[in-house]
């Protein structure tokens, strides 16, 4: 069912400063932020040759990821993003076997302009999954 890791998200402390140090002191290809309110995030997308990392920064009063940066103030890996064919029957195979499907169980448009689901971090040996439908 899942496919190709399509990144790695770590929720950062200061979003430039990650971002400059990924474009100069590890010299990766940094695209420029994003504003995703609808998910509570600003990202910053750094392409690799065989997946992207997602730099995360809370945006607004509800982001579900301030929390993860009160306990983890210098920052930290925060999601791994598989892609899957299907998202909804992705989601109802997981749901049958237990799964927690986090949010509403509807996908949400996420930031590549697909389909997104994300699965309870204690589901999954304390990792926060998100599925992208590509
Ligand atoms: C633009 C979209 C973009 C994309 O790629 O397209 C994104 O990736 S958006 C990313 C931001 N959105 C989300 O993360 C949505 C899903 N996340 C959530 O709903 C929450 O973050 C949740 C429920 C995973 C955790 O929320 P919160 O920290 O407020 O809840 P708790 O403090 O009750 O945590 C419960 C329990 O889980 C542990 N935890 C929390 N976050 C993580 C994590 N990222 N990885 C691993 N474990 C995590 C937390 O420490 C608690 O554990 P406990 O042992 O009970 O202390
Ligand atoms: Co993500």
């Amino acid at each position: 069912m899942i496919g190709r890791l399509n990144h790695v998200a770590i929720a950062v402390p200061d979003l430039a400063a990650a971002a400059a140090q990924y474009e100069n002191t590890l010299g990766a290809q940094v695209n420029p932020p994003q504003d995703e309110p609808d998910h509570g995030v600003t990202v910053v997308f750094i392409e690799l040759p065989n997946t992207k990392i997602e730099l995360l920064y809370p945006l607004g009063e509800n982001s579900p990821i301030q929390g993860f940066l009160d306990k983890n103030p210098s920052g930290g890996i925060h999601h791994m993003c598989f892609e899957v064919e299907d998202i909804l029957a992705a989601r109802d195979k997981l749901k049958a076997e237990g799964a927690r499907v986090l949010g509403t169980g509807e996908p949400k448009i996420g930031a590549h302009g697909k389909p997104v689901l994300f699965l309870h971090p204690k589901d999954f040996n304390g990792c926060l999954i998100e599925l992208e439908q590509v």
